[in-house]
């Protein structure tokens, strides 16, 4: 099965198109994880357990296991998922861009190291650069198109022939790099004008949309700007939010983490 397949699946499966960010940041951790030597490993696992129902895929952020040395929790994490879950995908949010030579080195860690479905990568360096990702054809790769940062505005939005920089990105990904409809973008819920422009340019391209909960993006203005004409086509990502919810006296972590992902599924949905 291919990740658009998959990802397809799991969008009807558990009606969400919350994707769960897996961001362990261990200074946040609950106090029983920080000391233990697989806290990492038994915090994710969990919080995959108390949200895979109401998720259309899983996306670790690679950078907050590889600065601890935490890369063998993250294999662990991500075969749990593959075996727990196998019907949710699973999205490694690494961002590479290196020459083709490296970026196959790139592509077999996202891949074969990890099993991931698909791998988010950057445009900046062309077309020789993504290739590699694309050999391996059933599963996705994701392109950095507007990206939710206040930063991102700096490149992203560099007029080139008259139109923005991340336009071209998006045309070039519809138009060239998407020859086996494996494809997707990432684009900011900061920014639901510059994602009603890429959907206007992509058709039903899935679009990974980053920035609502701890970014402040608004769920209702995403929604509207980002979704397909079947109510589809996101994977829209909370991570801290989710994961470090626990604000009622008693509830313990998982609980919480639930109980903000259903209602940020929830508020997605109602607004599809
Ligand atoms: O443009 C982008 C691309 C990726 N991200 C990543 O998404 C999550 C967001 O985490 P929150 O806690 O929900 O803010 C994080 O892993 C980023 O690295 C992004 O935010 N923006």
């Amino acid at each position: 099965m291919t990740f658009i397949n998959k990802l397809d699946a799991a969008w009807a499966a558990n009606d969400s198109l919350l994707c769960v960010g897996l961001d362990p940041d261990m200074a946040r951790l609950p106090a029983q994880f920080q000391s233990a030597p697989d806290g990492i490993y038994r915090f994710c696992t969990e919080i995959i357990d108390a949200t895979a129902d109401l998720a259309c895929a899983f996306k670790p952020q690679i950078a907050y296991f590889a600065a601890l040395g935490a890369e063998q929790q993250l294999e662990r994490i991500c075969a749990y998922l593959r075996d727990k879950h196998p019907h949710i995908p699973l999205i490694l949010d690494s961002k590479r861009g290196d020459i083709g030579a490296t970026a196959k080195q790139y592509a077999r860690e996202a891949y074969d190291r990890y099993g991931a479905d698909a791998v988010t990568v950057s445009p900046y360096m062309g077309g020789d650069s993504v290739e590699p990702y694309m050999e391996w054809t059933d599963r996705g790769v994701i392109v950095l198109c507007r990206t939710s940062n206040p930063g991102g505005s700096d490149l992203q939005f560099l007029e080139v022939n008259g139109r923005p920089l991340y336009q071209h990105v998006a045309q070039l990904v519809a138009d060239k790099w998407n020859s086996n409809g494996q494809c997707a973008l990432v684009v900011g819920a900061t920014f639901p004008e510059e994602l009603a422009q890429v959907r206007a340019i992509v058709g039903e391209m899935p679009l990974l949309v980053p920035g609502i909960g701890a970014q402040g993006g608004d769920i209702v203005a995403t929604v509207t700007a980002g979704k397909t004409t079947a109510g589809k086509g996101m994977m829209i990502n909370s991570s801290r939010a989710i994961l470090y919810a626990t604000a009622q006296a008693g509830e313990d972590f998982a609980a919480a983490a639930r109980r903000v992902a259903l209602e940020t599924r929830d508020a997605i949905n109602a607004a599809r």
